[in-house]
């Protein structure tokens, strides 16, 4: 008995308690339920579930992917970028997709020899008028790899280690195009919220020959109902996730310098010929100086000016210097602060030089002077430049500097691949849906980045289309792309695949 209170009001007091506690029990019910829907980093519809599930699936095709040299840049290894082109096809008819295998033209190799390109996937899922439709790009085919280039293991056999998947393709681009193939399966299992298309190709680490026009071709028919179109292609900045607004152009170049019929002995024609080899060392040393500055005239003229809040934007982007010397090895960068260092990444032009064909590069101590060399540099171009521009101030500029040297030597400069810039305005609303995706996946904000890479389509995709262009990658800021010992971690696999699944989930939620 309570002191003081009738046995009437006790009961009443007792009965009212009861109440009390299941209305408050269903209250906490409630609240669990709609904190799992709404709040919770993991939502209660099992798609992520199945994705956990199916991990070790997810692996083993990553597997089977890499182990097909698909490098676009040797023709002699055409067939494998084609088988890879169609075992992508094979697993998209499996989700249930419909799949054109779209013939773009034939390559016109050095020797004069034409090959056909590899044919590029337009597929689709889904087909629902009241939905908007996203159309997903990556590419199948991969750079160069050999174990002797310094891979501590075979770059075609992917090797678990510390939890990442190492192997030429892991990150660019084989894994992060399965991440969303996966995706797709796993949000499939309920029903695809959004209309899917998929443009996949083979030719994209070679300036993505054949595609442009393709998609000029195709304006009114397979891409005239897309809404928003994703690249599935770059890396985060660091270990948080990061959605990419903009990419550098790329304009890659051939100096050819000829000098004698046939390579010379050097102690028979040392001293007595201009050797084609010292001209092109002296014409690519003249490309920039030692601060990494182009000495092309006229060069810098395009580039955007900083915009006023432009720096606003890197100073609270999650990105360390010290990070990046341990993942490079290089002590000393060309610039000292984290804006100064990722404004020259992605908002200025940058130089590179990248090898010299028919030079001896063996062992050993071959006396040889040969006879013709073909130098290979690129700049990497931003908003505003233009190809065709940097084309001629390039060629120009070369020209006139052999010329001074006063060789009888014969040179040709030829542009070979012509990549525009592309810039995007990030809060367009499929940026929103993105940045609500990763707030769900990982709980965190996402940093706002862009790439000093380049998606060759993004520019033209944009511009012929008419619609929003978003890079939504998942590599790691140390995945070595292009390098040795390219990885994945399994954590940006997975939990990247949850990310295009909660993309998905979230488009389906926005107007454009
Ligand atoms: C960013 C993407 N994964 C990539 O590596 N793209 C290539 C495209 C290209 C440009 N010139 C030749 N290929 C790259 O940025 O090097
Ligand atoms: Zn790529
Ligand atoms: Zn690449």
């Amino acid at each position: 008995m309570i002191a003081g209170t009738s046995a009437q009001e006790q009961a009443q007091t007792f009965i009212t308690g009861k109440q009390y506690s299941s209305a408050m029990f269903r209250l906490f019910i409630i609240f669990l339920l709609t904190y799992q829907v709404l709040l919770s980093p993991v939502p209660n519809n099992g798609v992520f579930q199945y994705i956990d599930a199916h991990q070790d699936e997810f692996i083993q095709r990553l597997k089977d992917w890499v182990a097909i040299e698909s490098d676009s840049s040797d023709p002699s290894k055409r067939d494998l970028v084609n088988k890879m082109m169609e075992m992508t096809k094979d697993y998209i008819l499996k989700l249930g997709g419909s799949v054109e295998m779209a013939e773009i033209g034939e390559q016109e190799l050095s020797s004069g020899e034409k090959i056909p390109l590899p044919p590029v996937i337009l597929a689709e899922l889904g087909n629902d008028k009241s939905k908007p439709t996203v159309c997903f790009y990556g590419h199948m085919d991969v750079q160069p790899a050999k174990q002797t280039d310094g891979w501590l293991t075979e770059p075609y056999t992917v090797v678990e280690k510390d939890d990442n998947l190492y192997g030429r393709g892991t990150s660019d681009d084989k894994g992060q195009v399965l991440a969303l193939l996966h995706a797709l399966e796993s949000v499939n299992v309920m029903g695809l919220p959004v209309n899917v298309k998929l443009a996949i190709e083979g030719m994209e680490e070679v300036g993505s020959d054949g595609l442009e026009k393709l998609v000029e071709d195709k304006k009114d028919t397979f891409f005239s109902n897309v809404d928003y179109i994703v690249v599935t292609d770059t890396p985060w900045l660091s270990k948080k996730p990061g959605i990419t607004y903009g990419a550098r152009g790329n304009c890659y170049f051939f100096i050819e310098v000829q000098g004698a019929r046939r390579d010379l002995h050097s102690g028979g024609f040392g001293g007595t010929v201009h050797e084609a080899m010292s001209d092109l060392i002296y014409l690519l040393n003249t490309l920039a100086d030692g601060k990494g500055r182009i000495l092309v005239p006229g060069i810098y003229e395009a580039v955007a000016p900083v915009g006023e809040n432009e720096t606003d934007l890197y100073k609270n982007l999650e990105f360390s210097l010290e990070e990046m010397q341990a993942d490079t090895g290089v002590k000393q960068f060309l610039h000292d602060t984290k804006e100064d260092l990722l404004m020259h990444r992605w908002r200025y032009p940058s130089l590179s030089i990248h090898g010299i064909e028919g030079a001896f590069s063996g062992t050993g101590t071959k006396t040889v002077i040969p006879a013709k060399v073909i130098g290979k540099f690129s700049i990497r171009q931003v908003p505003n430049m233009e190809p065709s521009v940097v084309n001629k101030q390039v060629t120009d500029y070369l020209e006139a500097k052999f010329s001074e040297r006063k060789s009888p030597n014969k040179i040709k400069v030829t542009m070979v691949i012509g990549a525009k810039p592309w810039l995007a305005d990030m809060n367009e609303p499929q940026y929103l849906a993105a940045r609500r995706a990763v707030k769900r996946v990982f709980n965190l904000e996402a940093d706002m980045i862009r790439a000093g890479g380049t998606i060759p389509i993004a520019k033209t995709l944009e511009d012929v289309l008419g619609k929003s262009v978003m890079l939504l990658g998942i590599g790691g800021p140390d995945d070595a792309p292009h390098g040795q010992n390219e990885k994945i971690s399994k954590y940006n696999y997975i939990e990247g695949t949850k990310l295009y699944a909660s993309y998905l989930q979230e488009l389906s939620s926005t107007s454009s």
